[in-house]
């Protein structure tokens, strides 16, 4: 799986008055990544539709594509590969509908993250780090702490989520993170591209 800095997920209620495509061509353009969309309240066939779409802008950049929770939608589409969470279908599943696709998995305790090494997911998202409102049915935070764990434990990639700003991303990446995934910060900012820049360089600063 190609190294990722900056993973930003969709978030449309965050930019009521701009259109997804603008605003992740922005996220792009400042330097996103890898995508992931992320839509809880439309028709399967509504997401399947923005699904194309961004299928078609994120080959533009060359940037991985991914589908939460749908994987017929990331079939239909040609995505990177799929995010799934602790109660959707099991990863060992999942990999025999997609093959050698790319698997994320959300995990919120070591033991989840241990579980999804041993059955070959190809990234872990590890979180919520932070308290954050962009997600409904959240568990407690994890805390940076937690974070530290994981660094020195687990070997796949793993990409930090849940209230991660601007203000706080250095206390993520001084716990170990290497690349952070993102939501409000970056798609309810007036200056997404900015914002992106902004996470890139204090990412790439961490790596000298
Ligand atoms: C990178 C990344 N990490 C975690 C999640 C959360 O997934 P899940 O637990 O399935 O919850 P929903 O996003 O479906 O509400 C994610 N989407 N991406
Ligand atoms: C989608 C999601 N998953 C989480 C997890 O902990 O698994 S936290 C989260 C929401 C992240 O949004 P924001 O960057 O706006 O806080
Ligand atoms: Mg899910």
């Amino acid at each position: 799986m190609k190294r990722f800095r900056l993973y930003v997920i969709t978030g449309e209620e965050f930019h009521p008055s701009r259109t997804l495509k603008e605003v992740m061509r922005e996220a792009m353009e400042g330097g996103a990544d890898f995508i992931q969309l992320r839509d809880k309240k439309s028709t399967k066939k509504q997401v399947l539709e923005k699904a194309k779409m961004l299928r078609e802008l994120t080959n533009e950049f060359d940037v991985p594509f991914i589908v939460n929770d749908h994987i017929d939608v990331a079939l239909a589409v040609g995505a990177d590969g799929i995010h799934l969470g602790q109660d959707d279908l099991p990863l060992v599943e999942a990999r025999k509908l997609v093959g050698d696709k790319i698997i994320g998995i959300s995990t919120h305790s070591i033991e989840q993250a241990r579980e999804a090494e041993r059955n070959g997911a190809d990234y872990i998202g590890v979180g919520p780090i932070f308290p954050t409102k962009s997600k409904e049915d959240v568990v407690e935070p994890v805390t940076v702490s937690y974070l530290r764990e994981v660094a020195n434990e687990i070997k796949i990639p793993f990409v930090p989520i849940g209230g991660i700003k601007l203000h706080n991303v250095d206390e993520v990446l001084n716990a170990g993170g290497k690349s952070v995934c993102v939501i409000s910060e970056v798609v309810g900012s007036s200056d997404v591209k900015g914002t992106c820049e902004a996470f890139i360089r204090k990412i790439k600063e961490c790596e000298t």
